[in-house]
């Protein structure tokens, strides 16, 4: 079991591929990233967190091996290759930002990952997140399932996390479903949000649940403008869950970023959905009964993630 990280040199990449290498079931974690300079010097991040990674193994007690390096060959093979190289958004951006810069680095990057993986799965976390996956799609020529998006799991995690604080129950007992874009139009859906499957309205007043979701939907830009930069743990720890799923064939049920062809009646995009993960990638894409409601605030953050896309497509025209 071969997993690859890119990216691997930078906050998400690196936590990414220690989330992988403590759950102890990979062989071995390539972290591929640039060579990078720094006060005049070649500095090598992805062969220096992959080499302090290997330290802690005897305290964290794993056997994955980890292997920093700049060369694609040493990625040949892998079963799951995670993208998190990019650039990240600072404070006053919005993801759409990174939209040029990212898509380049994207394609160059899933080029040289098929090229010696033709057959793997691809998990994109760069932003923006849903354009980026389609970026991936349409360069890899893989087939839908088996290249996806990560943001639902964190989404959902950010919006549980909030809401346990708030009722003071456990997170872990919050469970929720989140659609739509990974943007400010995402769809966090109270009525599939339960404590324990007991409806969480139960446990919270119509307002306070109002502003967990809004804080929900801005949540990934409060970080950035406590940082400075974009967030990592909770990132880097929900990817680490898409490649265990698809690693062990664990059926997990996520909310991810999947190619849509009709379902929730839209067509040619990634937008976060319910999915079934495991050998193979996507294997169902699941459809829930949306209300008028939800399925208005559905087609918005759809029609967001087009725009996004139609210039994405304009600009690769130039
Ligand atoms: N989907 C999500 O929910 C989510 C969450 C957090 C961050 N992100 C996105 O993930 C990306 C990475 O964020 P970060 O905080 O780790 O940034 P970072 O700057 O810490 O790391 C990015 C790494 O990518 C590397 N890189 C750049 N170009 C490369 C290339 N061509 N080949 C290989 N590596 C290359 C850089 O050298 C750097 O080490 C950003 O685009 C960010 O917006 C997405
Ligand atoms: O907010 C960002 O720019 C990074 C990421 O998409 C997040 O939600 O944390």
């Amino acid at each position: 079991m071969k997993v690859t990280v890119v990216g691997a040199g930078g906050n998400v990449g690196s936590t990414v591929s220690m989330a992988v290498a403590q759950r102890d079931f990979a062989e071995e974690v390539v972290m591929v990233d640039i060579v990078q300079e720094k006060d005049g010097d070649k500095i090598y991040p992805s062969k220096g967190r992959a080499l302090d990674q290997w330290e802690s193994s005897p305290i964290h007690k794993f056997d994955t091996k980890l292997n920093g390096t700049v060369d694609y060959e040493d990625t040949a093979g892998s079963d799951v290759c995670v993208i998190t190289a990019g650039v990240p958004r600072k404070p006053g951006m919005s993801r759409d930002d990174l939209l040029e810069i990212n898509a380049n680095i994207v394609q160059d990057v899933t080029e040289k990952l098929v090229k010696h993986s033709p057959n793997t799965i691809i998990i994109v976390v760069s932003n923006p997140l849903d354009v980026m996956a389609q970026v991936a799609l349409e360069t890899s020529g893989l087939d839908s399932s088996r290249v996806m998006g990560m943001a639902g799991i964190l989404d959902t995690a950010r919006y549980r996390s909030f809401l346990a604080e708030e009722i003071g129950v456990s997170p872990k007992d919050i469970q929720a479903l989140l659609l739509g874009g990974h943007g400010d139009t995402m769809v966090p859906l109270p009525r599939f949000t339960t404590v324990s499957g007991m409806p969480i309205k139960q446990f919270i007043d119509d307002d306070k649940l109002e502003e967990i979701v809004e804080r929900t939907k801005g949540g990934g830009g409060e970080l950035v403008n406590l940082m400075g930069t974009s967030a990592w743990y909770a990132p880097g720890a929900a990817a680490a869950q898409m490649v265990e799923a698809i690693m062990l064939d664990q059926d997990r049920v996520f909310p991810c970023a999947a190619n849509l062809n009709g379902e929730y009646g839209q067509e040619d995009l990634f937008l976060g959905v319910p999915v079934k993960l495991g050998k193979g990638g996507i294997k169902e894409i699941i459809e829930v009964d949306l209300n008028d409601e939800e399925q208005e605030l559905l087609d918005e953050s759809a029609d967001h993630v087009h725009s996004v896309l139609k210039e994405f497509r304009q600009l690769m025209d130039k």
